[in-house]
């Protein structure tokens, strides 16, 4: 594998964007992402993903602070970062009438150093519909399409706007061993994605963005770190909540029901999940549609809009 978290390919400081009317869509983020590194940006929809990603992609200048890919600024330089990225963006927008190879070899056509086409359609799981035309590709393929021709020229740094997008389960495992196998020999990622479990299993590092700034960033490890486990089964007929032993004894911090579906959060999952099954096993119940899991992503997601909720509630109050 390829990673020197000492090459900072892409440096974001103090990063705002304000558009006509004077709305900050993105309110001054610092992050960096080194050489060889998969970088998610997650964050509720309006967030300031892809206005952040553009400003990456050198689209527009920034309204303040500094971004530098490769050691260039995208805007200014953009004929020195250009060729050594490939940008996948939400909607290829290409001819509709084109065929899927030519619509590939009209792009090599505009890449410097392009591979061949035949070969990154096969990379994308597009080869036997060279000769399909784009309007007749299904949601799926199309994203592989777009994929495919970010890759035309072998770039070393990649942005990918919600890559997985209307990709069916297998069409998205395959994305992300692409993408994978792309870092492994020094590509560097950025990506933006609405998936959770994708930014969880494919990022090295991520950041959450909420209205936009920066909520939390760091590995996955590092994100969930401190977030409540969760633990939710179904009583049966005749026992409530109540008939549980205390909560604080069974270390919950949070508990929601619905009938007789028990949601349970805790901080000490091992203890709480020991207890509740010997409290089953003493009562002689069976809890229906038993979940464990540890805190993930989705907690530390929810997590932060809840917060922000709640700072919003004492606001308006103040
Ligand atoms: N051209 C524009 N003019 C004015 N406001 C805009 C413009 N483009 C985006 N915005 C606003 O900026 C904010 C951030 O939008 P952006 O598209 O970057 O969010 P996002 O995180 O990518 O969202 P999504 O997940 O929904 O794609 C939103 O409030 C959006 O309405």
């Amino acid at each position: 594998m390829y990673y020197d978290e000492h090459e900072h390919v892409i440096e974001v400081t103090d990063l705002k964007r304000v558009y006509g009317g004077g709305f900050e869509a993105v309110r001054g983020i610092s992050f960096s992402v080194a050489r060889g590194e998969i970088f998610a940006l997650l964050g509720t929809n309006g967030a300031g993903k892809t206005s952040t990603v553009e400003l990456l992609e050198g689209l527009t200048a920034p309204a303040a602070g500094r971004i530098r890919i490769l050691g260039h600024d995208p805007y200014r330089e953009r004929a020195a970062v250009r060729p050594r990225t490939g940008v996948m963006l939400q909607e290829g927008g290409f001819p509709a009438e084109l065929t899927v190879a030519e619509t590939a070899r009209m792009w090599a056509g505009c890449t410097s150093g392009a591979r061949p086409e035949a070969e990154v359609l096969e990379r994308v799981g597009l080869t036997g519909r060279h000769e399909v035309r784009v309007k007749q590709l299904s949601g799926g393929e199309r994203r592989r399409l777009d994929l495919a021709l970010a890759l035309l020229g072998d770039p070393e740094v990649l942005f990918l706007d919600e890559p997985t997008t209307g990709l069916d389960a297998e069409g998205r495992q395959d994305t992300w061993e692409l993408v994978r196998a792309l870092r492994d020999t020094g590509t560097t990622v950025l990506l933006t994605t609405h998936y959770l479990e994708e930014a969880e299993g494919l990022a090295d590092r991520l950041a959450i963005l909420h209205e936009g700034r920066i909520a939390v960033s760091g590995t996955p490890a590092e994100v969930t770190a401190g977030r409540p486990s969760r633990m939710s089964f179904e009583l049966p007929d005749g026992y409530f909540l109540g008939d549980l032993p205390p909560l604080a004894e069974l270390g919950v911090c949070g508990h929601e029901t619905d009938g007789r579906v028990v949601r349970l959060r805790t901080t000490g999952l091992q203890r709480t999940a020991t207890r509740v099954l010997a409290w089953a096993e003493r009562t002689g119940v069976e809890l229906r549609g038993l979940d464990v899991r540890s805190a993930s992503l989705e907690e530390a997601f929810l997590g932060i809009a809840r917060e922000q909720a709640r700072q919003q509630v004492r606001e308006v109050a103040a």
